[in-house]
């Protein structure tokens, strides 16, 4: 099963080799017989009697670094100078940093940037708070907030932990969508606490994007964060995972021809992404959702300690089928994991209606992988890069927050999450589509624009834009 080291993981293996004991071709085939598949070599050093060469080796896992280590030091003339995982080496020291638009090259730009001149901008603010949009960073800076508690599907690993994914959030944000994300973990877990803090943090930001906060209290920081702020409030797990969900289920079923609306969906992992997911779901027409968390089914008449699950099960499970995963996924014909590693069974999707499609979107680690279910299914999509179809709330966070950050949203609606939706799922084009490209790639730039352009149109419609409209603009030319 692909774990967390799965799809690409490469490591440099810094070897000395005496000359007159061995060959490069024999420790690139101990290599290859190892499993280890060479994709560089560079020669680091030589001398007389030896050379000093990196070897990136593409490896599967942990062990699998140890067993080519151990083949490579039981070759006489070698020696393993030095393993490093270039995953970790990309990490070394964080992965952003704040850069000045202009330098200061004397003592007049500092007069300007710095004081005397910057409080003539202080004071400008000070008179109209609303120049903060064009005098500081807020027009353009979302803060990624967590607090360690549901990071990926690693669950609650604390605040230091989560940082690798915050800042990487961050980079996308910037790569994709020239927006600057500033990652921020909360050493709390408190709901109060937490909204406290990010509302003192809010005058420095254009938006807020909650990332990795579990269930149940994610909902009520969330709701009580828009209704409080005055810019919008964004948990990417709920709306950014639901988002790009339908966008993947709306191409998903043309490629198998059936109606969404008609579809029998389970969903397993009830929490922040599940929630929303089916929320969404239900926005877009579809009745038949069926709910499975650790203890089963959710159903109506059942009591929940969670209040989320008591909406759950008085809006979804219409024919009230109850029982574990592998009792209510007969004949559905839609599978969508937000739950963890390893969930659903091949003798589960076995039992799904003809054509199943199957999302398996549990990070790092799939509910199934790709490698199981592909003989049974009939489209298969996991959130991970390593295989065909990734759904991924990266397809929707960046175009997201370009589109309310350039019309100046005060919040992001339901109408604006399915223009975004259907947005991402117009990429693909109709001669495009198949079961193997249902949702367009993360690099597809493309993306980024229509979901912007959307999200825009969708935000002037229900009148939570509030910087005027081109055509607006235009009219107010024209008067
Ligand atoms: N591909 C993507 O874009 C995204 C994927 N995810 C993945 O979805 C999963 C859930 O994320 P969140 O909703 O943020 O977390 P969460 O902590 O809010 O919810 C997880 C839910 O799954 C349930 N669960 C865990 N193991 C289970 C099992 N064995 N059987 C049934 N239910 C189980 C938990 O009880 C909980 O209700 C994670 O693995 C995460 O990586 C989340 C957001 C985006
Ligand atoms: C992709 C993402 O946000 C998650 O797995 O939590
Ligand atoms: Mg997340």
């Amino acid at each position: 099963m692909a774990g967390l080291n799965g799809g690409g993981t490469s490591i440099i293996v810094r070897l000395e080799m005496h000359k007159e004991q061995v060959t490069f071709g024999q420790i690139a085939t101990a290599i290859g017989d190892a499993g280890g598949d060479i994709v560089a070599v560079d020669v680091t050093r030589a001398s007389k009697t030896t050379t000093t060469r990196d070897i990136t080796v593409n490896v599967s896992d942990p062990q699998h670094t140890n067993t080519i280590e151990a083949t490579l030091k039981d070759i006489p003339g070698v020696k393993v100078v030095n393993i490093s995982d270039q995953t970790f080496l990309m990490h070394l020291g964080g992965k952003i940093e704040v850069t000045p638009k202009m330098p200061i090259k004397n003592r007049d730009d500092l007069s300007r940037v710095y004081t005397p001149g910057v409080a003539r901008v202080c004071m400008a603010i000070h008179e109209d708070p609303s120049k903060a949009h064009s005098l500081t960073i807020k027009r353009n800076t979302v803060a990624v907030v967590s607090d360690g508690s549901a990071v990926l599907g690693l669950g609650n690993i604390g605040p230091k932990a989560a940082m690798p994914v915050m800042e990487g959030k961050a980079m996308l944000f910037k790569q994709m969508a020239g927006v600057d994300a500033f990652p921020i973990c909360l050493d709390t877990q408190d709901t109060e606490e937490i909204i406290r803090i990010v509302k003192a943090l809010a005058p420095t930001f254009g938006g807020i994007n909650l990332e990795d906060i579990s269930s149940p209290r994610c909902f009520e920081i969330e709701e009580r964060l828009i209704e409080e702020l005055d810019i919008p409030v964004f948990h990417d797990d709920q709306h950014g995972t639901a988002v790009v969900i339908l966008a993947g289920l709306l191409n998903a079923v043309k490629v198998v021809g059936k109606q969404l609306e008609s579809c029998k969906v389970v969903v397993t992992g009830i929490g922040a992404a599940g929630i929303a997911c089916t929320k969404m779901l239900l926005a877009a027409g579809v009745t038949n959702v069926i709910g499975v968390d650790r203890q089963g089914a959710i159903v109506r008449g059942e009591t929940y300690s969670n209040s989320a699950w008591d909406w759950y099960a008085a809006n979804t499970n219409p024919f009230l089928q109850s029982g574990t995963l592998s009792d209510v996924i007969a004949d559905a014909d839609i599978f969508i994991g937000l739950s963890g590693p390893g969930v659903l069974k091949v003798e589960d999707v076995k039992r799904m209606a003809a054509d199943p499609i199957v999302f398996a979107m549990a990070n790092p680690t799939p509910e199934i992988t790709p490698e199981e279910a592909e003989p049974y299914v009939r489209v298969m999509a996991t959130g991970r890069s390593d295989y065909p179809n990734q759904i991924n709330n990266v397809l929707c966070f960046p175009g997201i927050f370009r589109g309310v950050l350039d019309c100046r949203a005060s919040r992001i609606t339901q109408d604006m999450k399915l223009a975004a939706a259907k947005a991402i799922a117009s990429v693909v084009s109709d001669d495009e589509l198949n079961e193997y490209y249902i949702i367009p790639s993360v690099f597809n730039h493309a993306v980024v624009e229509k979901v912007r352009e959307s999200v825009m149109e969708a935000a002037y419609e229900s009148g939570v834009a509030r910087r005027r409209s081109p055509r607006e603009m235009q009219d107010a030319h024209h008067e």
